[in-house]
């Protein structure tokens, strides 16, 4: 045993039992010979650390550490791929024959030796202390003495020949070399179970938010209710009606529809908005599919491409769009009677003609229940209007802001979604002035926000019609600040030429608290990334070491994964993920888990001890080596994956 490590060590740490009793600490866990499992008290004294323990803990950097609160996995004994209790050198050959230490390795091996039923103390995830005061000794490093105690009958023997830490290694582990750096470091505080806890994973929020969002991109049709959907059409396949055929509306005169489709190429999803029954005879108008392809905004829907097709077996345009699932008009949004509360109240005081006071009492009282809060008004105008002013600046007009083409995702996010399909189905080639057009359609599109925002201050869209408009703006005085009833008329009014620009002083200060309210939202999202990418990384490494462990044979060597460095990556495996409490049950803390990982990846100095199933041989063993075994050990089999087939060379040749 000792002539294994001969002048191998450089690093030795021993604990003075004389003034520190490790079986007092309550870092340390004691279970009996007889089951192997840690005393409750202990076990909870660790899942939920007293402030002194955790003080302990911290003040403690890392030089040595014995391992878990829990014992691993029980009632796995005696498999002969473990070291045996009584011989160092036959019965686990795997680890003696395959392992051999060299100048480099740090492989530290504990033999219980026939004292192994004495064995009493269970590995702690957390260092003893080791200045004098916590009554650890450091002792000479260069000595290279190997260090053995005995332990209520086990041996233990520390060394800790830290591996020449290679440069990249130290730029990317350590600020300092007394400091590991090793990212997402749980919370010890409190034993966090194998959930969807906001600590690790994305906020629940968010991810069902997202997870519904890939769900509807994801979605096909029925083939027997949608018996008469092409297959394909263009570059496109997998088209599935966004809504109802029967439903689909007569827009200037062309029934139109919606579809979610696929494109084949590059599995990108788009909605194509369909025109029933259009012959392109003017291409000329495709000078407006062009512009509108080159204006990317946050608050529009991006126009991709424009085609004819026959596959509806009509002559059908084709608009296709990036597809935004979860969207849904604005309209449907906020005045749809599918709604249960929701009723025109204009609509309703047309059927039954009342006295002018008291239709506007019933009106003002509807609307103190029921008005939409002027901040979010505010947010719509604000977007609105940052669409329109690049529109308009690139000398096109949207031409169909309407609430039936704004669509609404999550947060209250607007985009006009119907662009360029008026400038080519009303395309009048005979129009010798399309500036001038243009310039009058941008003058319609600032009237048709205002109705916009008068219909949303009134939740009601017949409130905009000729005859209700007076009433309606008595409501919103009365019912909003004097500034949202000044953008209103602003819009409304026919007087002058106005210009989205002059908008921007009427909104003001609220443009902070928009771009304040983004910026927050942007940090939220920013900061359930980078829980992402961290679970990304640990992905990455757990695919590692799964790749690795039992493993049932490389280059025809069936023991490959249960011998070496493969055998400490086993037991690593074991100590992560298999540990069972006192009384037989499994032992689930994503903290150790995650901290577990965060170590290994970063392969850091500090030792942790790994015990066999049988529970007779422990390893005492740095992270940085078992990086070292992860890496090499997948090293080989990505080596193998790459040799050729000679027997397909030969029937190439
Ligand atoms: N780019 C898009 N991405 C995802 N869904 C969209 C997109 N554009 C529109 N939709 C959805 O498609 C459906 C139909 O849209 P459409 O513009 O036809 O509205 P509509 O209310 O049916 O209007 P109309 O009555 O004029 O047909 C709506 O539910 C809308 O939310």
């Amino acid at each position: 045993m000792h002539d294994l490590y001969q002048n191998k060590f450089t690093d030795i740490h021993k604990i003075n039992f004389s003034n520190f009793n490790i079986m007092d600490h309550p870092m340390f866990v004691r279970y009996s010979p007889s089951n192997g499992v840690p005393q409750e008290s202990k076990l909870a004294n660790y899942m939920n650390p007293q402030p002194s323990d955790l003080s302990i803990r911290q003040s403690f950097s890392a030089k040595l550490n014995l391992g878990s609160p829990a014992t691993p996995k029980k009632g796995l004994s005696h498999n002969t791929e473990f070291i045996s209790k009584t011989s160092s050198s036959s019965s686990s050959p795997n680890l003696y024959l395959t392992y051999c230490p060299t100048e480099n390795n740090h492989l530290n091996f504990v033999n219980n030796g026939e004292d192994m039923d004495h064995l009493n103390v269970t590995p702690e995830p957390s260092s003893p202390p080791h200045s004098a005061n916590t009554s650890l000794e450091l002792l000479d490093k260069s000595g290279g003495i190997p260090y053995q105690e005995n332990v209520g009958g086990t041996t233990y023997f520390y060394s800790s020949p830290d591996p020449p830490v290679n440069n990249d290694t130290v730029v990317n582990n350590s600020i300092t070399s007394e400091y590991n750096v090793y990212p997402g470091t749980p919370s010890y505080v409190n034993s966090l179970k194998l959930k969807q806890d906001p600590t690790f994973f994305m906020g629940e929020d968010i991810r069902g938010d997202i997870v519904s969002r890939n769900m509807l991109t994801l979605l096909l049709p029925d083939p027997q209710v949608f018996p008469d959907l092409p297959q394909e059409i263009d570059s496109y396949h997998e088209l599935c009606p966004l809504e109802p055929i029967s439903n689909t509306s007569v827009h200037k005169g062309y029934q139109t529809s919606m579809y979610k489709a696929t494109h084949i190429k590059t599995g990108m999803h788009y909605c194509l908005r369909r025109i029933h029954g259009f012959r392109l005879q003017h291409t000329k108008s495709m000078m407006y599919v062009d512009m509108w392809k080159k204006l990317t905004h946050s608050n529009i829907v991006q126009l991709k491409e424009v085609f004819t097709t026959k596959c509806f077996g009509d002559n059908s345009l084709i608009f296709v769009y990036d597809f935004h699932p979860g969207s849904e008009t604005l309209l449907n949004k906020h005045f749809s009677t599918d709604q249960n509360d929701y009723c025109d109240p204009f609509a309703n005081d047309n059927s039954t003609p009342r006295p002018y006071s008291h239709q506007k009492n019933e009106l003002l009282r509807y609307q103190a229940n029921n008005k939409l809060p002027e901040p979010l008004i505010w947010n719509y105008i604000i977007q609105l209007t940052s669409a329109l002013r690049v529109i308009h600046s690139t000398h096109l007009a949207c031409r169909s802001l309407d609430p039936t083409k704004i669509i609404v995702t999550t947060k209250n996010r607007l985009r006009l979604s119907c662009l360029g399909v008026m400038d080519v189905i009303c395309h009048d080639p005979n129009n010798m002035n399309p500036l001038a057009l243009m310039q009058h359609c941008q003058q319609e599109d600032l009237t048709a926000l205002g109705k916009l925002v008068l219909a949303l201050a009134c939740k009601s869209t017949t409130a905009v019609q000729r005859e209700n408009i007076s009433i309606a703006l008595d409501i919103v005085s009365r019912s909003y600040t004097s500034d949202l009833r000044n953008v209103i008329m602003y819009l409304l009014s026919s007087q002058q030429r106005r210009s989205v620009t002059d908008l921007m002083p009427m909104i003001g200060a609220r443009f902070y608290t928009q771009l304040d309210n983004l910026q927050n939202n942007v940090e939220i999202l920013e900061n359930e990334l980078s829980k992402e990418i961290e679970n990304g990384r640990l992905f990455r490494l757990l695919s590692k070491l799964i790749t690795i462990n039992e493993r049932p044979e490389l280059n025809l060597d069936a023991a490959w994964s249960e011998t070496g460095d493969r055998y400490m990556l086993k037991l690593f495996r074991d100590y992560v993920f298999h540990q069972v409490s006192e009384d037989g049950r499994p032992w689930l803390d994503m903290s150790h888990i995650v901290q577990c990982l965060n170590k290994l990846d970063a392969g850091i100095l500090e030792k942790v001890c790994l015990m066999s199933r049988d529970e007779q041989s422990i390893l005492v063993v740095s992270y940085a080596e078992l990086k070292r075994c992860l890496d090499q050990s997948f090293d080989d089999i990505l080596n193998a994956s790459l040799i050729e087939d000679p027997s397909r060379n030969e029937e190439k040749l």
